[in-house]
């Protein structure tokens, strides 16, 4: 036991990042037109760990032109080969765990205990495409005369990836596990918050034996993604992200006639009935709530509760948010660390004034929170917060917080609160707790949500699929789903008799 000499060089407070963020042609490298550079911060500390040059256009250039040539060697070889080479990156990951994990901790500010399991869910999407790509196939479709059809499942070539900052190395799964099992090639772009874990992942798939180029990294803000976006020799876009960002991204795919995958915000709805197993609809509610200091896409942060059981559930779930231990996310025991930065914790404080100006009750937490140990003084820590006494038409209520905020709203029957659940323009995620089966199913089949959780919320198995309707985007990932989003579907026709001509 003890803490080894790794334990100590990735403490909280102490790491710098100096290695280049960028990745083309299976090397880390500084871009060739780096211009304005970004600070990156450690949330829990408020440190600066480096400063990231953004790309432009001649970097953005050389790492399509480098997936181009990669993509030549990946499509052309069988989807068992390339089983075996995404399994070898899903192994590498699995053993370097910890250190990506506190690599994710100290760049996104969420608890290592949560980490961890990102990283072991970005294993198992590689895991579960390597085991998919061995076994995509077309069909044979027989026609009169002994002439016949065949069907390939082809790739797109070289595919975009642009992700948001609360699930760096996981977003980053998820989009290059069906491209790469698909034999596409990619350019992915981090927020540039988080900038840092993605190149690891570069450098594991190198390792694990993918053609070099095959993935890359390109750092950089709105104009580097936008090159990524109208780059004329891109195939295809996935974007995790926000709604306005998703609207400029598929204008700029329209452009250029390019498929795209829209995974973005939402305000989803949870709905407890009085029949619900009490303690796991309290525990439900705050994996819905909590997660990465609230900052999750898919987040039940509108709490439907029956009438009968407010008081009880309210006073469980208020008792049970204050015992979240809140601090220094590489501490073992720590549930809650820090947000991502000062603009957006200043942002979900306001979200929090404007809720009691509005009418809503802080049940508890909602301020800020500084932690004993001087080293964390300047993180962006807060308290989770409980909102009573919230009406539909509240800000708190209509809009995203992407922080730790959850509303709790009464209702009386299944009828108005599915009415209630579906009126907002999100329609991402959405979770029932009850005991009867039957409204559990006629619940979840009358909420407009792509993700519904019966007796549970935010667990995310990869076999799955996982997406959203209305404003929040179309496409999915994970689950054999996400195949058809990253392939196109070749179909040949075959003529086995003579050619009959109308001329
Ligand atoms: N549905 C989902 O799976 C998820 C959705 N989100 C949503 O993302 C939001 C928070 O993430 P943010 O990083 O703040 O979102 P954002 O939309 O500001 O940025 C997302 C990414 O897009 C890039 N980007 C920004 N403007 C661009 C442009 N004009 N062209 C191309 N790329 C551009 C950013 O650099 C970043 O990499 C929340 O609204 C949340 O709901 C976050 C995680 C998961
Ligand atoms: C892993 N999970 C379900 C908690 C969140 C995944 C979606 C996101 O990137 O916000």
């Amino acid at each position: 036991g003890g803490v080894t000499r790794r334990d100590c060089a990735s403490a909280t407070g102490t790491v710098t990042v100096q290695q280049p963020l960028n990745y083309r042609a299976g090397a880390r490298v500084q871009p060739t037109d780096g211009g304005q550079l970004e600070e990156v911060f450690e949330p829990a500390t408020g440190r600066v760990l480096c400063k990231v040059p953004c790309s432009g256009e001649k970097e953005v250039d050389l790492a399509v032109q480098s997936a181009k040539a990669a993509f030549k060697i990946w499509s052309q070889m069988s989807g068992m080969e390339r089983c075996r080479v995404m399994l070898e990156a899903a192994r590498i990951i699995r053993e370097q765990r910890d250190e990506i994990a506190t690599m994710e901790t100290i760049n996104n500010g969420k608890s290592i205990f949560e980490a961890r399991v990102d990283i072991d869910i970005s294993w198992q999407c590689l895991e579960y495409y390597a085991g998919l790509a061995g076994s995509l196939a077309g069909e044979h479709i027989q026609l009169p005369g002994g002439s016949f059809g065949y069907t390939r499942r082809e790739p797109l070539g070289v595919c975009v990836g642009i992700g948001a900052w609360n699930y760096p190395f996981q977003i980053a799964c998820w989009k290059s596990g069906p491209a790469l099992a698909c034999g596409n090639a990619m350019v992915f772009k981090p927020s540039p918050f988080t900038p840092i874990s993605v190149v690891r992942l570069a450098e594991i798939f190198t390792e694990a034996g993918v053609p070099k180029g095959l993935f890359n990294v390109v750092q950089g803000g709105a104009a580097t993604g936008q090159l990524l976006c109208q780059h004329p020799d891109v195939a295809k876009i996935s974007f995790t992200g926000s709604v306005p960002t998703g609207m400029k991204i598929m204008e700029m795919a329209a452009k250029g006639i390019k498929p795209v995958t829209l995974e973005l915000g939402g305000k989803s709805p949870l709905i407890i009935f009085s029949d619900a197993d009490l303690e796991n609809a309290v525990k439900g509610a705050l994996m819905a709530n909590f997660l990465t200091q609230g900052e999750v896409c898919c987040n039940g942060t509108r709490v439907f509760v029956e009438r009968k059981i407010l008081d009880t559930f309210t006073k469980e779930v208020v008792k049970r948010t204050q015992k979240i231990k809140i601090g220094d996310p590489l501490l073992e025991d720590t549930r809650m660390g820090a947000l991502i930065n000062r603009p957006h914790l200043n942002r979900v404080q306001g979200f929090i004034k404007q809720a009691k100006e509005q009418g809503a009750e802080v049940l508890c937490g909602g301020d800020l929170y500084v932690p004993d140990d001087p080293k964390l003084k300047n993180g962006y820590y807060m308290r989770p917060c409980v909102l009573g006494n919230c009406k539909d038409d509240m800000t708190c209520v209509k809009e995203e917080i992407f922080g730790p905020v959850m509303a709790i709203l009464p209702f009386d029957t299944e009828e108005e609160v599915l009415e209630r659940a579906n009126a907002t323009k999100f329609g991402l995620a959405g979770g029932v707790f009850t005991r009867d089966i039957q409204k559990a199913h006629r619940v979840v089949a009358a909420l407009k949500a792509g993700m519904c959780f019966i007796n549970n919320y935010n667990v995310s198995p990869v076999e799955l699929p996982f997406g959203g309707y209305k404003f929040s985007g179309f496409g999915r990932e994970n689950g054999r789903a996400a195949i058809e989003y990253y392939s196109q579907l070749k179909t040949v026709c075959v003529e086995m008799g003579d050619v009959e001509s109308v001329f």
